[in-house]
């Protein structure tokens, strides 16, 4: 049977990017999303943003929800500080097969625990799974009209603490609107958002950033 868009994007990596060298695993499948063929990757201006509120938090904990490729995992571990813990979850079993290898070509195995399985499922296993964590840092990247269970989630947990940084994608495409109104209404989330496109399109797209103030 034919590849898939994931496995396409796996290729162009292998193809074109230096084995270790995780900008050029970054630019590799830019490009070839750019060119070639789009795909659901954050993308290098949404990217650049992620990288700064990134640099900022530098976060000793963090967790992706969504990882796709691993096109965002590999932004967020590149930039992690030694010893850091970084969780990607992903639904999709042949997604999480892309990621490992797009994340091993990199050189950033050692530095992400990637886990398979639903959010809603997940969640309320990371204590059991990593000890009594929080995390500093949330990159909320899966499915859309998860984003305010999984918040609500992450809270009810235990999982954030005074100051943890929640970044969400596609607030305004395919857009997130329950979980805009949620965290922009709620006390005890200050809330930023940064305008940008959709990845490797001229359509509107934001993050948002929204701090928990515990
Ligand atoms: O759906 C998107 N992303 C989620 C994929 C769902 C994968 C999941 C991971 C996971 C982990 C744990 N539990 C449950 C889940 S579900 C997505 C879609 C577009 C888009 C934009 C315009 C279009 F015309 C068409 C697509 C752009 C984006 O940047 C996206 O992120
Ligand atoms: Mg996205």
């Amino acid at each position: 049977t034919g590849s898939t868009r994931a496995e396409r994007l796996l290729k162009a990596v292998q193809k074109n990017a230096r084995r270790g060298d995780p900008q050029s695993v970054i630019s590799a499948i830019d490009h070839y999303c750019r060119h070639s063929e789009w795909a659901m990757n954050v993308g290098d201006e949404k990217g650049s943003i992620l990288d700064s509120v990134l640099s900022e938090v530098s976060p000793s904990c963090a967790l992706e929800l969504g990882t796709y490729c691993g096109y965002s995992t590999v932004r967020i571990a590149r930039l992690l500080p030694p010893g850091a813990t970084f969780v990607t979850v992903e639904f999709n079993p042949k997604y999480a097969k892309v990621a490992r290898q797009v994340i091993e070509f990199a050189g950033l195995q050692d530095k992400v625990k990637l886990i398979e399985g639903a959010s809603g499922d997940l969640i309320p296993k990371m204590k059991e799974l990593f000890g009594n964590v929080t995390f500093d840092f949330v990159f909320l990247d899966h499915w859309k009209d998860r984003y305010v269970l999984d918040t609500k989630l992450l809270e009810d947990c235990g999982l954030l603490r005074k100051g943890s940084v929640l970044l969400a994608d596609n607030v305004i495409c395919p857009g997130t609107p329950e979980y805009l109104a949620y965290v922009r209404n709620n006390p005890r989330y200050k809330s930023t958002y940064y305008k940008s496109h959709l990845e490797y399109t001229k359509v509107e797209d934001g993050l948002e950033k929204s701090v928990f103030m515990g």
